[in-house]
C-alpha cells in the first residue's frame, strides 16, 4: 500500500496563499492587500481585498493620493480586512477566535474592527508601514485587546 503524501503545504501557507490570491484582484496600483479569515477548525470563512465600495466603479476611480481629500483614494477604499468581514454571510459568532491572514499588517481602523469581530490572531506577510503612527496604534490596539500577531513568510516559487 503506498504511503501518503507528506510534502503538503501547512495550514498557514494555505490560508496565506488564499490571501495572496485575493490581493491579486486589487486594482490599487500602489498597494494590493488580501485577507483570508480561517476559523479554529481550519475552515475558510471569508476572503477580501482592498477595493471600492459597490457602486463606485473601480475602472473610473482615481487611484491616487491627492492633497484634496475628495480626490484621495484612502478616503474611499474599503480595506481588505473589512471586506473579508463584510463578505461573510454566516453568523459573526463563527469569527470568535478565528485567525486573519493578511498580506499587509492591518491599519488601526482594521485592527479595531477585527477585535470587535472576535478575531483572535493576526498573521501577516509584510509590514511596510512598521513604526508609523498608525502602525503603532494598531499594534497597541491588538496588544491591549489580547489579539496576538505574528509574521510569516512564503517560500519563493
Ligand atoms: O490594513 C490595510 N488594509 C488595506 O486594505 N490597505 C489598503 C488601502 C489602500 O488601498 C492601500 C494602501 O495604499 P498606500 O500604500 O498607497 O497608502 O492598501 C491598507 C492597510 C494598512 O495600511
Ligand atoms: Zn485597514
Amino acid at each position: 500500500m503506498p504511503g501518503k503524501r507528506t510534502d503538503v503545504i501547512s495550514w498557514d501557507e494555505f490560508f496565506m496563499r488564499a490571501a495572496v490570491a485575493a490581493s491579486l484582484r486589487s486594482k490599487d496600483p500602489n498597494t494590493q492587500v488580501g485577507a483570508c479569515i480561517a476559523d479554529t477548525n481550519h475552515r475558510i470563512l471569508s476572503v477580501g481585498y482592498n477595493g471600492t465600495p459597490r457602486g463606485l466603479e473601480d475602472d473610473e476611480f482615481p487611484w491616487g493620493t491627492a492633497e484634496n481629500p475628495l480626490y484621495d483614494k484612502h478616503n474611499y477604499v474599503i480595506h481588505a480586512e473589512a471586506n473579508a468581514i463584510l463578505n461573510y454571510r454566516g453568523s459573526l459568532k463563527d469569527m470568535d477566535g478565528a485567525t486573519v491572514y493578511v498580506t499587509l499588517f492591518p491599519c488601526h481602523e482594521c485592527a479595531k474592527t477585527l477585535v470587535q469581530a472576535g478575531i483572535g490572531e493576526v498573521v501577516y506577510l509584510d509590514d511596510k508601514y512598521d513604526g508609523t503612527e498608525d502602525n503603532l496604534i494598531s499594534k497597541n490596539i491588538l496588544d491591549r485587546c489580547g489579539v496576538s500577531w505574528r509574521q510569516m513568510s512564503l517560500a519563493a516559487e
